[in-house]
This record gives structure tokens, C-alpha cells and sequence, in this order.
């Protein structure tokens, strides 16, 4: 297993570091059950103190010494440094600083405490009615972004609203309902009344390019994706098929194609959720450092280096990371496959630097289809299996086999989900919408170790499981199998030559995926189907069950659907 370890001994972004604390995070978790809690690893000093002689003190009134404790180290710090405190206000930094380790966890207590005592002081009823009205924050702030209003209100000036409305087609009524539901959320302000002004919020969305794709992407592809949901699921149950999500019903799509196919269809659309993916890549706990820089975690390719190996990007849409790789590494070679109207796209050179854009070949490939590098050391997919259910998942790493030399390592690097509970409440949050994400968009998951397990399983037993690895402070993790067919065959011999011990139970039930048409016949079901009592070794032999402990049922996969 060597440097990698069972997820469960791993707590990052809110990681822990040892044993012990882990123990500690159980208890805490068990004595806030049903909280918010803190961040694992919390700042706050008396997280944990419990005195019995005391009276006991109520949730809110602890939830309140707690902030007021966090948001005491974290503006001490600012003030040790001689940094402006946190604001809203035009001119007010858009980011933190990179904040020590104390000072992280105090701002992590900090949004996740204050998110608890918020929903205490709304009490149970109040908070369930309102909370659903967050759609309406979403549609202020999509129309807002469509319609391109921050760019259109002065950053050093206030604006009148009848001046507003003679720029936009915006009719002067809704400028005005959209722009003041967004002021709830601290995006604009209202000075003096009909009188419009930045925030620092609203600013983003009028410099932040990325911002503006990521807003879009998740306003107008997603928002509407995620309200075809329920007719999605009431069609489609089992909510497996790539075109049969929320996003194929909103527009118009089931049984047709896939949603990266709709989007290569338009290259706006298509040009937008790329640059919403250099947002999100962007974001705290994302950066592509997580996985480049082995300082802060990430995985060390100097013995690939070292022998000018192949590193394979698969799906790696313009080639980021490897960039950032190859900038790194100086020998090493490396391939960006992606689909053709995505590598048509990306930037020419790749990288200003040729001695990194020499080292970086640019290919259109679908990886749906055999994998045609062969012999590379690394195939690396990032984000790329979550927005596959477990069929098609197994299916893009079987295409691999027929590429892969004894040795080569696969590398997924995906969030990998923890049961309940065991995240701190903020990373929990984002990661749990992010699997719903994943529904609404393509029938897809999030999944856990075991999860992750059961797909190398099911697509090869040559495909040795390494574990997974969570860089402290990133919401991803790294997840490796390495191909050693070898082990396979040699234990396969070993088996034979001992003598049969126990009768082989029944051919187990086995999920098999077959297209309808014939030529299009694809079928995920192992070659050999285990004995049942080696189901868990097989995820066809045993349906894998998904981050919400649910088993998918079976599904049909048409090869033209996945394409
Ligand atoms: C969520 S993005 C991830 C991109 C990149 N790996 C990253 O980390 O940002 C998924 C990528 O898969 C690509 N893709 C989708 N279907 C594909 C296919 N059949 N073959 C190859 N790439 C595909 C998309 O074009 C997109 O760039």
C-alpha cells in the first residue's frame, strides 16, 4: 500500500492527522449529532470541553461563544499583519489571503457554526419554508449575469436605475426585482434609493471572466437541469442512463444524446462550461496544485520523470494540469486527449514556454473507444468518471486495457464521498451537492473508496486497487490502481496447482448491460463471472451502490449513447 491509506484514516480540508484526532472528531460528531458541528480539527478552543458541574449552556448561546472565539483569531490575524478586516465594500479584497493553519480553521468554524445558528434562530419551520426560496437567489443572479448587468454599473460611481435600464433590454421593473434580490445576497447595493452600486461581490461578476461561465453554466445548464429532476426520475428510476437526467428533459434531449454532446453542438455553450471549469479548478480546495505540487500533497512522477515516461490526460479538456506538470517535470512527456471540437479549441501554443509546449501533444480522442496511447506510465482522469455512472465508468477503464503495460498506473482524481457526516459541514455540503450535480447533469455519482474499488474490479482483475489519498486542504482526492496482470496470472497458477477445497457455489446474478442493436452491443458484464461468494470482487456480480448508499438497478447502454 506503501503512501497511500484507507480513506477512513484520512481527514483533510478539514484532514486530521492522527489516530487520536480521529477519535476525538468521532466524539465530537457524536455529541453535536444532528449540528452543523465544527470544522474537524476546529480552532476553537472549547469545542470539546464539556463541565458537568456547569448549568448547561443552550446550542446557541455555545454557537455564539464559539463565532465570536473563531472570528476573534481570525481578525487578530488580520490585524497582526496589518491586512483590511473582511468586507463587502467595492474596494475590499475579492479573496482571503493564503491564511496559517489556526487562522483556516477559525474561518471554516466560523461558516459553519454561523450556518447553524442561523437555521436555530429560524427555528425548524421558518427554515424548511424559506430555505426552498434559494432557487429564487439563483434565478436573481443568472438573469443578472446573462443580461451582463455588472459591467454596466460604474465600479467608482453609483448609477441611477432609469439610467441602468437605458443599456440593457431589461425592462425597468424587472432590472430593478432582480437587482434587489440580489442585494440580499450582498451582489450590488441600493445607496440611496434608485441609486445602484458595486459591492465587491458584484464586482466579480463584472471582472471575473470564469466567474461569469461558471455563474452561466450553473443559471442556465444546471439550474434548469436540476428542475427536470423529478420527471426525470419518475420516467427513469434507476437514473443511469447518460440521456435520460434532468438536463436531456429540460431541453428536449431524452434518448437523444449525451449532455457533452449537446454542448459540442454549440460552441458558446460549449466554450462556457469549459471556462466554468477553470472557476471551479480555481476555487479553494481544487487548485491544480492539490495534484502538481508534491508540497502540498500531490503525486510525485519524479521516478516517471526520471525515465521520460508518458503521462496520458484523459478527457483533459485544454490541458492545464499537464502544463502545469510539465513545467514541473522537465523530461517527461505528455498527452492531452480530449474530444476533437474541445482540443480544436485549446490555446495554440499551449504554453508560451517551448520547452513545456514541445513536451505536450494535443489529441482528439473519445474515450469511449480503445485507448490509443500504448504503454504510457500514468492515464490520469480528472473529473472525468463522476460524470459517468457506474456502466459507463467501467467501460471507459476497460478501453484502457488493451493500452496498458504491466506497471502503468491509473489515476483518478475525483472527490471521493465519506459516510455522513464525517466532513466538516461546509466541504459535506459542497461535495453532497456536487453528487446531486452529478444527477441533474448525467446520471452520474460521486462515489467512495469502495465504490472506486469495485470499478477497477469490474473492469479487469489485472487492475491492482492502491488506495486513496486526500491532500490536506483539497476537497479531491487521488485514486490509484496500478495494471499488473501478472499477479493475476500468477495467482490464477497458484490457485491451480491447489487442491480444490471447497465445491464452487452457483453462477452468480450478473447485471449485463447489452444495447438493443446488435452492432452497437456493449456489454459490461465480467468474461468470467466470480463465484457468489467473490461478488464483492465483482461490481457486476453485485450492483455497486452509489454515495447515497442506494444500488442502482441494471441499464441499458447504447455505445452511441456514451459516445
Ligand atoms: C468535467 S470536464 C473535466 C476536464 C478536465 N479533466 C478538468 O479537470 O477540468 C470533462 C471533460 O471530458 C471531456 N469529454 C466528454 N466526453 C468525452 C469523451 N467521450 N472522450 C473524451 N473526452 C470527453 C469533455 O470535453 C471535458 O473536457
Amino acid at each position: 500500500m506503501g503512501k497511500f491509506h484507507r480513506l477512513s484514516s484520512f481527514f483533510s480540508s478539514s484532514s486530521l492527522s492522527s489516530d487520536s484526532e480521529a477519535k476525538k472528531q468521532n466524539r465530537r460528531s457524536f455529541s453535536f449529532r444532528g449540528k452543523e458541528g465544527l470544522a474537524n480539527g476546529s480552532a476553537v478552543k472549547n469545542a470539546s470541553k464539556t463541565d458537568t458541574t456547569a448549568p448547561k449552556t443552550s446550542r446557541m448561546v455555545e454557537l455564539a461563544q464559539q463565532i465570536t472565539e473563531a472570528t476573534e483569531i481570525v481578525e487578530n490575524y488580520f490585524k497582526s499583519q496589518g491586512l483590511p478586516s473582511p468586507s463587502f465594500d467595492v474596494d475590499a479584497p475579492l479573496d482571503y489571503p493564503q491564511l496559517p493553519e489556526d487562522v483556516q480553521k477559525a474561518r471554516l468554524d466560523i461558516i459553519c457554526l454561523t450556518r447553524e445558528l442561523n437555521r436555530l434562530a429560524h427555528g425548524p419551520r421558518e427554515s424548511v419554508r424559506w430555505g426552498i426560496w434559494e432557487c429564487l437567489d439563483v434565478l436573481s443572479l443568472a438573469a443578472l449575469n446573462h443580461y451582463g448587468i455588472a459591467k454596466l454599473v460604474p465600479v467608482d460611481a453609483p448609477i441611477p436605475l432609469a439610467d441602468l435600464q437605458t443599456k440593457t433590454t431589461l425592462d425597468p421593473i424587472n432590472l430593478a426585482r432582480l437587482l434587489r434580490v440580489a442585494m440580499t445576497n450582498g451582489v450590488f447595493a441600493e445607496p440611496t434609493p434608485g441609486v445602484i452600486a458595486h459591492t465587491a461581490a458584484s464586482r466579480v461578476l463584472r471582472d471575473d471572466e470564469a466567474m461569469q461561465a461558471w455563474i452561466g453554466f450553473n443559471g442556465e445548464d444546471l439550474f434548469t437541469a436540476a428542475a427536470h429532476v423529478l420527471p426525470a426520475l419518475k420516467a427513469h428510476p434507476e437514473a443511469t442512463s447518460l440521456t435520460r437526467a434532468g438536463f436531456q428533459f429540460a431541453f428536449d434531449t431524452v434518448d437523444r444524446e449525451p449532455m457533452f454532446v449537446t454542448f459540442g453542438k454549440d460552441p458558446a455553450r460549449a466554450k462556457r462550461f469549459g471556462r466554468a471549469m477553470v472557476s471551479l479548478t480555481g476555487g479553494e480546495g481544487y487548485e491544480p496544485a492539490y495534484f502538481v505540487d508534491v508540497d502540498k500533497g500531490g503525486y510525485d512522477l519524479s521516478e516517471v520523470d526520471e525515465k521520460e515516461g508518458t503521462f496520458v490526460d484523459v478527457g483533459g479538456s485544454h490541458g492545464f494540469i499537464c502544463v502545469d506538470l510539465a513545467k514541473r517535470y522537465k523530461k517527461m512527456r505528455f498527452v492531452v486527449q480530449d474530444l476533437p471540437k474541445m482540443i480544436d479549441s485549446a490555446p495554440k501554443p499551449i504554453s508560451e514556454d517551448p520547452q513545456v509546449a514541445e513536451r505536450i501533444e494535443l489529441q482528439g480522442h473519445d474515450f469511449f473507444t480503445e485507448q490509443v496511447v500504448k504503454g504510457a506510465d500514468v492515464y490520469y482522469f480528472r473529473w472525468i468518471i463522476h460524470n459517468y455512472s457506474t456502466p459507463y465508468a467501467v467501460r471507459i477503464l476497460k478501453n484502457l486495457v488493451p493500452a496498458l503495460k504491466p506497471g502503468a498506473r491509473i489515476i483518478i482524481n475525483d472527490h471521493c464521498l465519506r459516510e455522513a457526516g464525517q466532513e466538516n459541514p461546509w466541504d459535506e455540503r459542497v461535495m453532497r451537492r456536487m453528487d446531486v450535480v452529478m444527477l441533474a447533469l448525467l446520471n452520474a455519482q460521486e462515489r467512495t473508496e469502495e465504490e472506486f474499488k469495485a470499478l477497477f474490479a469490474a473492469a479487469d482483475e489485472g487492475f491492482v486497487f492502491k488506495g486513496v489519498r486526500r491532500p490536506k486542504g483539497c476537497r479531491m482526492s487521488i485514486i490509484e490502481a496500478v495494471w499488473q496482470p501478472d499477479k493475476v496470472e500468477k495467482e490464477e497458477e497458484k490457485k491451480a496447482e491447489e487442491p480444490k477445497a471447497v465445491e464452487e457455489t452457483a453462477v452468480p446474478a450478473v447485471t449485463t448491460t447489452t444495447a438493443e442493436d446488435d452492432k452497437s452491443k456493449t456489454e459490461v458484464k465480467a468474461e468470467t463471472p466470480a463465484p457468489a461468494a467473490d461478488a464483492e470482487a465483482s461490481a457486476e456480480s453485485k450492483p455497486v451502490e452509489n454515495g447515497n448508499g442506494v444500488a442502482p438497478a441494471p441499464v441499458e447502454v447504447k455505445a452511441e449513447e456514451a459516445k
